[in-house]
């Protein structure tokens, strides 16, 4: 496991926006292709703004295929749509084209949504290890990641899939990636940052194993690398230094 930390937050984007590239950049040479899972919520927006704004030409976009390591169960023209805020901050300045884009079809009805999902990125992989290049991912200050919420059931999923997720405080459904297929990730990158999840951080990287209480916990990669981007606020917890 790598911990960067950064002074500010527009480093720690620049970090990984530099190490997104060279990840998608080996790939594409080695394989031509390079497969990403993004994350949700509002912290990668900055990055994908970024790579918009300084990476447009670092990379053959056209060669990168676009999945969702969780998505909100909401139509894709929904303010809180995952999709929604890649398709306006990544993919249509990069005019990316909707073939290389994997959507959550969010149409269906939530297990069915996530059966097909599965489907897609089985045939995706097409028999062959379900070992996405990169996913990137973010914390919540409740130590969430994807929609792997404390105290759902899919924590305890052993599958590599993608599953529905009840969250009965909200009253609403998830779908997302099991802990299981986030773990065959070659790369996998957790992009956080700000004062208010320091607290998240600790429990996850250092504090005892509780994966109920602090799902994230669960990211602990088969064979690939993890990595951690950080801003100082977000790291001010961490006892140990890295
Ligand atoms: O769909 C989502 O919300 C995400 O995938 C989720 O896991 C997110 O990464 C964290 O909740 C952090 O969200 P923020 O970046 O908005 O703090």
């Amino acid at each position: 496991m790598k911990i960067t930390i950064a002074d500010t937050v527009d480093e720690t984007l620049r970090n990984l926006a530099v190490f997104f590239v060279e990840t998608a950049q080996r790939n594409i040479q080695e394989k031509g292709r390079f497969s990403v899972a993004l994350s949700g919520g509002s912290s990668p927006k900055k990055l994908y703004e970024l790579l918009v704004a300084h990476h447009a030409h670092d990379l053959d976009w056209k060669k990168v295929h676009f999945f969702f390591g969780d998505e909100r169960y909401v139509p894709h023209t929904d303010p809180d749509s995952n999709y929604l805020m890649a398709k306006q901050t990544l993919f249509d300045p990069l005019f990316i084209n909707p073939l290389q884009v994997y959507a959550v079809d969010t149409s269906l009805e939530p297990k069915q949504a996530a059966e097909a999902y599965t489907e897609t990125i089985l045939k995706f992989f097409n028999g062959e290890k379900l070992s996405f290049d990169l996913i990137l991912l973010g914390l919540g200050d409740n130590s969430h990641t994807a929609s792997l919420f404390p105290y759902t059931s899919i924590l305890a999923d052993d599958s590599q899939s993608v599953k529905e997720v009840f969250l009965n405080d909200q009253g609403v459904y998830r779908i997302s990636f099991t802990a299981p297929l986030i773990n065959q990730a070659d790369r996998t990158a957790f992009l956080v940052y700000g004062a208010g999840k320091a607290e998240a951080v600790r429990h996850v990287i250092e504090d005892p194993i509780d994966i109920e209480q602090f799902p994230a916990q669960l990211i602990i990669p088969v064979n690939g690398y993890l990595d951690w981007f950080l801003d100082r606020a977000a790291a001010a917890e961490l006892s140990m230094h890295y």
